[in-house]
């Protein structure tokens, strides 16, 4: 493994690089900053969660030259969560070397952003919005030495691949582009030997698509007994944070509602939200306040929350390259994660999609009944309970529970103290709109359906600053989940 101080950066750079705590490159940056920093044009396909942002931002930031005014480097990124995720990231690396960056992205005002414009040395921005700056001339983008596409493919799915190729157009000929894509379809392939200057590829994919550090398993369920599985494995798992996906955005209301109804902090997200209400949902999910996020696909890709330790399909994805992108929203950073599809008995040949396409095989996991769920919830009870005496004051009970102990049995006492403190969860009965299982005919169907613009970015968002360590390793989980048939490395 490579450290940072061996690629020849600047110290500033080295000096951000610590405070954020990374030490060691993770396989993508470790290929892509020495070729970015000597100038070549860069394709660069890895799994999720591999760091591709500092990848292309540390050599970004690098060639930034501080005497010159003018945006000098420039990002084109799909939604607008995940312009605002990436311009944090780059900040954060750039900070001591006083490189500044900007989201730009629809929705936001642009008078505001046309004066802040002039302060940013790099801008990150969604393709509609920059072209409107083009076009009105309220950007200048003379300067710009380094261009970045990523996530190509995601933007060619939502439509904006002309979009794309007028912005490269309109920018300087003597510059660098760096492109990041999960896969190459023709359109990617032509931007690449058109407007690009013959760039060398990286590609750090093993011959599985995910990364190993995600354990994946699959329930085969009936469609009407899929959410109280979800709960029992809610609760028997007990997630960190975990994210559900939906197929479709009312799906996703429902699930959200229902899932409040049983007692979980539970909230939706999707494209029907404004923009306002999507980033607080996110905003209260990266801090905590709610446990589980319930999204539709849109919502997924890019999604970089470091605690999401669990991903459940509650709907197996119409596409199977959006299984990549859903379970890959946990397992980052080398962290542990913990993915779970549902699959009706007529899904089954999609699920073996999947299987091929990520050359993968995906463990049968069987339903939990309900009194394996309450037990889970007694587990994390006791957990609690020997916590609570390990780590609080409670010599102010103890003389209460010694004479307790001297009329009843002490069985009893605790038999009794846990069950207060375990959820007992009842399970109300809830209505879920009935959806149509996929078939593996109709999404070949929908594919053709999927090259326009429509969707509504969403979804993405930034993590909580974080200066500890955060060595790239595999297996680095904090571990905090309770696991169902498996074994579980937790403390
Ligand atoms: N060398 C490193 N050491 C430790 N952590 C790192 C390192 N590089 C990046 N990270 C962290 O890993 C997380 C994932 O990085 P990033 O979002 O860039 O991944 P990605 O490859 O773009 O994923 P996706 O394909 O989902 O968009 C971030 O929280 C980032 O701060
Ligand atoms: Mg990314």
């Amino acid at each position: 493994m490579t450290k940072f101080n061996s690629l020849g950066l600047s110290d500033p750079i080295l000096k951000a690089l610590d405070h954020m705590g990374f030490e060691e490159t993770t396989p993508i940056q470790e290929q892509t900053i020495p070729l970015g920093m000597e100038g070549h044009d860069v394709i660069g396909q890895a799994q999720t969660g591999t760091g591709k942002t500092a990848a292309f931002g540390i050599p970004m930031i690098e060639k930034v030259d501080k005497q010159v005014r003018g945006v000098q480097g420039l990002v084109i990124a799909p939604t607008r969560e995940l312009a605002i995720q990436v311009a944090e990231e780059l900040n954060r690396l750039g900070k001591n070397a006083g490189v500044r960056s900007l989201p730009v992205y629809g929705g936001s005002n642009m008078e505001r952003q046309i004066r802040a414009l002039k302060n940013n040395e790099i801008v990150v921005a969604t393709p509609g919005r920059l072209l409107d700056h083009i076009r009105r001339k309220t950007i200048k983008l003379e300067q710009v030495h380094t261009s970045v596409l990523d996530e190509a493919d995601e933007m060619l799915n939502m439509g904006f691949i002309e979009d794309i190729r007028d912005i490269l157009k309109a920018l300087p000929t003597e510059r660098q582009t760096l492109l990041f894509s999960a896969t190459m379809p023709k359109e990617i392939r032509d931007i690449a030997t058109t407007l690009m200057n013959t760039p060398k590829e990286v590609k750090t994919k093993s011959k599985e698509m995910t990364v190993s550090n995600i354990d994946q398993y699959y329930v085969e369920i009936a469609e009407k007994h899929k959410f109280d599985a979800l709960t029992r494995l809610l609760d028997i798992h007990a997630p960190d944070l975990a994210i559900v996906f939906g197929r479709t955005k009312r799906r996703v209301d429902e699930v959200a509602d229902a899932l409040q109804v049983r007692g979980f902090r539970a909230e939706g997200i999707h494209g029907d939200l404004t923009q306002g209400k999507r980033m607080s949902v996110l905003k209260k999910f990266k801090e905590g306040r709610i446990e589980i996020l319930v999204a539709t696909d849109v919502a997924a890709r890019g999604l970089d929350i470091s605690d999401v330790t669990h991903v459940y399909n509650f709907d197996i994805p119409q596409d199977p390259e959006s299984y990549v992108h859903r379970i890959g929203r946990t397992g980052r950073a080398g962290r542990k994660g913990e993915s779970i599809s549902f699959v009706t008995p007529r899904e089954k040949d999609q699920l073996n999609l999947i299987e091929k396409l990520t050359k993968k095989k995906i463990e049968k996991l069987r339903v939990p009944s309900y009194k394996e769920a309450q037990k889970g919830q007694q587990d994390i009870a006791v957990t609690k309970l020997i916590e609570k005496m390990n780590a609080d004051d409670i010599n102010d009970y103890k003389q209460s529970a010694s004479d307790l102990m001297d009329q009843y049995e002490a069985q009893d006492l605790v038999a009794a103290a846990l069950k207060m403190l375990t959820k007992e969860r009842q399970e109300t009965p809830v209505r879920l709109s009935s959806v149509q299982p996929i078939s593996t005919r109709n999404a070949k169907g929908a594919k053709g359906g999927r090259h326009k613009r429509g969707g509504g970015g969403q979804g993405r968002t930034s993590q909580r600053g974080n200066s500890n360590k955060r060595p790239y390793n595999k297996g680095g989980n904090k571990g905090r989940s309770k696991n169902f048939n498996q074994n579980n490395k937790g403390k």
